[in-house]
């Protein structure tokens, strides 16, 4: 795909002109470029309305009750909390997870600091075609296809923790440094949920680590600038992740712009103080057969608040053959799912567009 700069605002390649949505922000306060304005049936307005009552109800899981830091706590008790949040939700926002203030705060500072960049700076690390890694609008494939209010950052992390000095971005100054200390305590995390992941399916809480290789780590790094008709647009389009499992920091201050499709309601994640949110995503849907969810979510903008959030997708090797785990499968749930090899997802799942769970279709056994 022939990517080239048609001028100060925006990029044009293959599928079209892409408005960059800070600079026409700033340019063109008031002007919604048709691209973006999305059919009535996908505007955020009417239905956000109906999710107020559930705003609150997204699980809280308190680590520290389950690696054992607070002596008092049942972890049966909290183990059992994490499997309905895995079962009811597919997502949850962990608090007590261990991750110093400063490292959650240092990578808001560098990510937003990446995005006040001049444009051109940040084109020098342009999305790389057929991946989702570099600066613009991931998952367009088509000119009529509705874009995202959006920009993105992305970078693979993993394997091996190398900065490939083409792709990793020399300003903001300690943006490497920052990225790769978060990135290894989220890694973590990751592992650490995991273990309690399995244990609360009655697996050894190695199962996941043992398959898994060496995991597969990615960052992105989502800025929503204000929109000045937030009813007519989406931040980001509905879909699952394809990830194991998903570890997302709302920045601080931002605009409460994330939603999960709950009961065929859109229900608003009100941000906790420093806490993550972490997500199941279609592998362990897939090992789970099913029993665990990819949620469906999207990101919707403000008037006047801009929003930036940092996400991590946490994932097997590109090597591994994956499918529902033995012991998840009996006569009253039949295999729902195909093996596969979980490089060939990632390659399905970066190269179509986002459009709810229509990914995993890759998998399901119809
Ligand atoms: O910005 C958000 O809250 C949503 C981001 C998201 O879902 C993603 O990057 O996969
Ligand atoms: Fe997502």
């Amino acid at each position: 795909m022939r990517v080239f700069v048609l001028n100060c605002l925006s990029i044009f390649n293959a599928f079209g002109h892409i408005d960059d949505v800070q600079e026409l922000r700033k340019a063109k306060p008031t002007i919604i470029p048709h691209r973006f304005v999305r059919d009535v049936s996908e505007r955020p307005t009417t239905d956000m309305i109906l999710s107020f009552s559930l705003v609150s109800s997204i699980p809280i899981v308190d680590f520290s009750r389950l690696d054992g830091s607070n002596k008092g706590a049942c972890k049966n008790e909290m183990l059992q909390q994490l499997a309905r949040a895995c079962e009811e939700w597919g997502f949850f926002q962990v608090i007590n997870h261990g991750i110093a203030l400063n490292v959650l705060e240092s990578i808001e500072k560098v990510a937003k600091g990446f995005f006040m960049l001049p444009l051109e700076k940040k084109q020098r690390y342009p999305m790389v075609p057929g991946t989702v890694q570099g600066y613009g609008q991931a998952f367009v494939f088509s000119e009529d296809q509705k874009l995202d209010w959006c920009n993105m950052f992305a970078l693979g992390i993993t394997p091996h923790y190398i900065r490939n000095p083409k792709l990793w971005p020399k300003e903001p100054l300690e943006f490497s440094e920052t990225v790769e200390i978060y990135s290894r305590s989220v890694r973590k995390l990751c592992e650490n949920l995991l273990k309690y992941i399995a244990m609360t399916l009655d697996l050894k809480s190695t199962t996941f680590e043992e398959m898994f290789g060496e995991a597969v780590q990615a960052i992105r790094m989502n800025y929503y600038p204000p929109c000045s008709r937030p009813d007519l647009v989406l931040g980001m389009s509905p879909h699952s992740d394809g990830s194991a499992l998903t570890v997302l920091q709302q920045g601080k201050g931002s605009s409460v712009g994330l939603q999960i499709l709950k009961d065929n309601k859109w229900v608003r994640v009100q941000p906790v103080p420093n806490a993550l949110v972490i997500n199941i995503g279609d592998t362990l849907e897939v090992l789970t057969n099913g029993k665990y969810k990819s949620v469906q979510h999207r990101a919707v903008t403000h008037e006047e608040l801009d929003r930036l959030s940092i996400v991590t997708f946490y994932a097997p090797s590109y090597e591994i053959e994956l499918g529902p785990l033995a012991i998840l499968v009996d006569e009253n749930n039949p295999c729902k799912y195909r093996r596969y090899n979980h490089g060939e997802y990632n390659k399905h799942y970066v190269t179509n567009k986002l459009q709810g769970k229509k990914t995993l279709e890759f998998a399901k056994i119809l």
